[in-house]
C-alpha cells in the first residue's frame, strides 16, 4: 500500500509522538496475518501498554514502530513522518539484557552520546543524570555481569535515555525478572515519565503491570492481531501513583482489573475454541 494523503487521516498525525495507521503485518508471503488492520495513537507524556495473549503481535507491532520491521499494509508516523527504520529518536528495552557488558554502568549509559559525538564533560553530566535518575550512581564503575538482573534493566534502561530519545520503547523488560524486582521496576518506570515526560509503549502480557505503569491499554486479540479496546485509564484521574499499593487501593482499580482480566480470558477460550 502506498503511503495515504495525511489530510485523510482522521486525527492530526503531525502532532503524535506516534500515530499507527492502518497497520496490517503477514508473514510466510502472505499466508499468515499477525496484525490486521490496527490503527492507533500514542501521546505525549503518555505510557500505553500493549497486551493481549501470547502470540496476538505486540512484539510484532512494536519491532514496526521501532522501524525493526515493516508494515505489510498502512504505514507508521513520529511525528508525521513515515518510518522507515531504526533511528535515535526511538530507544528500545528488550526482556534480555541489552547493556553492553563490555562497558561500565556509566560507560553504557554515555554510549550513544559518545558515538554522536556530544563532548565528554557533556555526556558524563548527563549520563550521571540518567543513572541517578535509575537510582545507579552508585554503581558507575560496575559492569553489568557484576550487577543484579534489575540492575542491568536499569543499566539498559540509562543506556536508552542517552540517546535522548522521543519514545522509549519497552518490550516485556520485567519479564525475566522476580515479582519483587518487577514491582520496583514498575515503579522506577512510572518515576522515569514523571521526571522525563517521554512517550513510553510498554509491551507486557501482565494486567497488573499494564493498569499500574500505564495511561492507557491498547488490547490485542490473537491470530489475526486487531484491537479489541484502547482505554484511557479513566479511573487514575489523570494522576500518575508513584507507589503500587496507592493504585491497588484506588476506587476503579478493581473494575478496570477484572473487566480485563475478562477480556483476556473471552480471548483464551477462543484460542481453546479453535484449537
Ligand atoms: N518472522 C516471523 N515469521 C512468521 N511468523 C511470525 C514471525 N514473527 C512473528 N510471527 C508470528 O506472529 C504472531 C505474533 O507474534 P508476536 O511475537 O508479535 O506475538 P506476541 O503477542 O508478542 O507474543 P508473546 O506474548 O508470546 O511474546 C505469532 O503467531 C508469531 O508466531
Amino acid at each position: 500500500m502506498t503511503d495515504t494523503d495525511e489530510t485523510q487521516t482522521a486525527v492530526d498525525a503531525s502532532k503524535l509522538p506516534i500515530y499507527v495507521d492502518c497497520v496490517t503485518k503477514q508473514y510466510l508471503g502472505g499466508a499468515f496475518t499477525a496484525i490486521d488492520n490496527v490503527t492507533c495513537a500514542m501521546e505525549e507524556n503518555q505510557i500505553t501498554a500493549i497486551i493481549g495473549p501470547s502470540g496476538c503481535g505486540k512484539t510484532t507491532l512494536l519491532r514496526q514502530i521501532a522501524g525493526l520491521e515493516y508494515p505489510s499494509y498502512g504505514r507508521i508516523l513520529r511525528d508525521g513522518e513515515v518510518i522507515h527504520g531504526p533511528g535515535p529518536d526511538r530507544g528500545m528495552v528488550f526482556q534480555t539484557y541489552t547493556a553492553f557488558p563490555w562497558l561500565t554502568t556509566l560507560q553504557n549509559a554515555e554510549y550513544a552520546m559518545k558515538i554522536n559525538g556530544v563532548p565528554a564533560a557533556e555526556r558524563r553530566e548527563r549520563a550521571m543524570e540518567h543513572l541517578r535518575l535509575v537510582h545507579l550512581d552508585g554503581f558507575k564503575d560496575y559492569y553489568p555481569n557484576s550487577l543484579s538482573g534489575g540492575m542491568r534493566q536499569r543499566v539498559a534502561i540509562a543506556r536508552a535515555l542517552g540517546q535522548d530519545p522521543r519514545v522509549l520503547l519497552m518490550d516485556e523488560p520485567f519479564g525475566a525478572l522476580d515479582a519483587q524486582v518487577r514491582w520496583e521496576m514498575e515503579e522506577l518506570t512510572v518515576e522515569i515519565e514523571e521526571r522525563t515526560r517521554k512517550t513510553i509503549i510498554l509491551v507486557t502480557h501482565d494486567i497488573q503491570q499494564a493498569i499500574y505503569v500505564a495511561d492507557r491499554i491498547i488490547f490485542l486479540t490473537r491470530n489475526p492481531g486487531r484491537i479489541k479496546a484502547d482505554m484511557k485509564l479513566e479511573f487514575k484521574e489523570g494522576r500518575r501513583f508513584l507507589k503500587k499499593e496507592e493504585l491497588i487501593t484506588h476506587p476503579g482499580y478493581a473494575e478496570t482489573e477484572a473487566q480485563l482480566y475478562g477480556m483476556m480470558r473471552e480471548e483464551i477460550e477462543k484460542i481453546r475454541g479453535g484449537e
